[in-house]
């Protein structure tokens, strides 16, 4: 049954109940805010409406009121005042900041009897939304666009095989995340996932870093010491940057791959290490080979299994989740009383670039939290103001990727039987087909 909370401060409920209870509503009554404090520690976490009826502005008791509808974030809030209260400017701002709607004393009963519909509807919304923005599957990644859900489908292929894997994306875009998970659903999952960055490694380390060393090997080597790539033994090792590697290094790392052996610098010794490579780069290698700064020996080495992971801006619907998903880390250990995006930072957040990719939402996510005093983060705050809300897609190309998003749910909710997507989505199964064809779309893609 639809749940309704009336917490009445200085009025009698009595009308208002009674109607509400006639057109099947689950009314439960407080008539103050220990009593509405009882029923909150009582309801088990489901959507549900409050209405708030006062005839006075509430003043010393606003913080409470505040602190209730802050803890009941799954319900929506109705405001039934009486005509003057709204006159009073913090009353005006909980309103504002925290009501799906408000009427005015006397009440119009079939009118509020249909806001609280309302009401209810988007209640339910919001619990699905909350359910759906905790997708985090078990591959660690957030995001439901067609783009993540085809990193996914790829990421499982590659994991299980044992060649070496090429990932490509701009810088920040999850690269290193999508390695991580290419090792934990692969048959090495038990073994060390071990990550370098080759361009954040000193030129004159580098080959002792990877390679490991022995004693008096140069100066400073005091004892023989393991290299990265034989502390990946039975694991996978991921090579970020890989295109930082010098000419030298890369012709050792691809007799690596060759032979599975590895020789510390200073000895002849060759030691078998069984790990598998994963690499990636934000450069292009293809064009680095073509200059003469990437062995193409190497580069058809490594190229054998490849997944490119999209740039943020080319998937746009996730942006609200990993938003949404940062948000509850960031706010996780404070005692902030952030409630999560108002809607202007939100279509901020879908207006920008994103030049630095998730990382670059992650940290202004990260700072907005630190640094907001407002309840709701705002475009300012995430230091996304100012630029124009300009429109970034054409018609077309939203149109396609309407298309194709619907296509992948409507398949993704059917259990990938085309005849009955093709019912769903009104078209025959050959346009389906034809339409997969278009968006890349496989039936065996998840
Ligand atoms: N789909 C995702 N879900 C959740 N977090 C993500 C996702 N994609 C990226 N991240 C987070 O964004 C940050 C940057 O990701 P990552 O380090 O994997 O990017 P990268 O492409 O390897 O960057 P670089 O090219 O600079 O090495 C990390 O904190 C990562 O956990």
């Amino acid at each position: 049954m639809r749940k309704l909370n009336i917490i009445a401060l200085d009025e009698d409920p009595g009308a208002i109940a009674a109607h509400l209870r006639d057109a099947g509503w689950d009314v439960q009554v407080a008539t103050d805010l220990p009593a509405a404090r009882q029923l909150q520690r009582q309801a088990p976490p489901q959507p549900l409406v409050c209405l708030l009826l006062m005839r006075q502005a509430p003043l010393a008791q606003l913080a409470d009121i505040e602190a209730c509808m802050r803890y009941w974030r799954q319900a929506e809030w109705i405001g039934v005042c009486g005509p003057s209260a709204l006159r009073n400017a913090p009353l005006r701002d909980l309103v504002l900041n925290y009501l799906f709607d408000y009427h005015t004393l006397p009440v119009d009963l079939a009118h509020l009897a249909h806001t609280v519909g309302h009401a209810y509807g988007r209640a339910l919304l919001r619990a699905e939304q909350a359910g759906s923005t905790r997708v985090n599957d078990s591959l660690g990644m957030v995001g439901a666009s067609t783009g993540i859900a085809q990193l996914r489908w790829h990421i499982r292929k590659v994991a299980a095989n044992n060649a070496p894997v090429l990932i490509g994306g701009e810088s920040g875009s999850g690269k290193e995340l999508a390695a991580q998970a290419i090792h934990r659903i692969s048959a090495r999952a038990d073994g060390p996932f071990i990550a370098v960055n080759c361009g954040a490694i000193s030129p004159s380390l580098v080959h002792s870093e990877l390679f490991g060393h022995e004693r008096g090997s140069f100066t400073g080597a005091v004892s023989e010491r393991r290299g990265l790539i034989e502390a990946a033994n039975g694991g996978t090792i991921f090579l970020d940057e890989i295109g930082d590697l010098s000419l030298d290094l890369q012709i050792n790392l691809l007799r690596f791959l060759q032979e599975k052996t590895i020789s510390r610098v200073g000895s002849a010794r060759s030691i078998r290490v069984d790990a598998r490579v994963v690499a990636a780069s934000h450069l292009n290698l293809e064009k680095a080979v073509a200059a003469g700064r990437f062995r193409q020996d190497l580069f058809y080495r490594l190229n054998v299994l490849t997944v490119v992971v999209p740039p943020l801006r080319e998937r746009k619907g996730d942006i609200t989740m990993l938003a949404e998903h940062f948000f509850r880390q960031c706010v996780a250990d404070t005692s902030s009383r952030l409630e999560g995006f108002s809607q202007q930072a939100l279509a901020a957040m879908m207006a920008h670039d994103w030049p630095g990719n998730v990382r670059e939402l992650f940290n202004r996510v990260q700072r907005a939290v630190v640094m907001t005093d407002r309840r709701l983060i705002a475009a300012v705050d995430l230091g996304l103001a100012g630029e124009p809300a300009r429109i970034q897609v054409g018609l077309d190309s939203a149109r396609t990727e309407a298309e194709r998003e619907a296509i992948h749910l409507s398949l993704q909710r059917v259990g990938r039987n085309v005849s009955q997507a093709a019912r769903e989505l009104g078209v025959s199964r050959m346009t389906l087909y034809r339409l997969m064809e278009k968006h890349g779309i496989a039936l065996d893609m998840k």
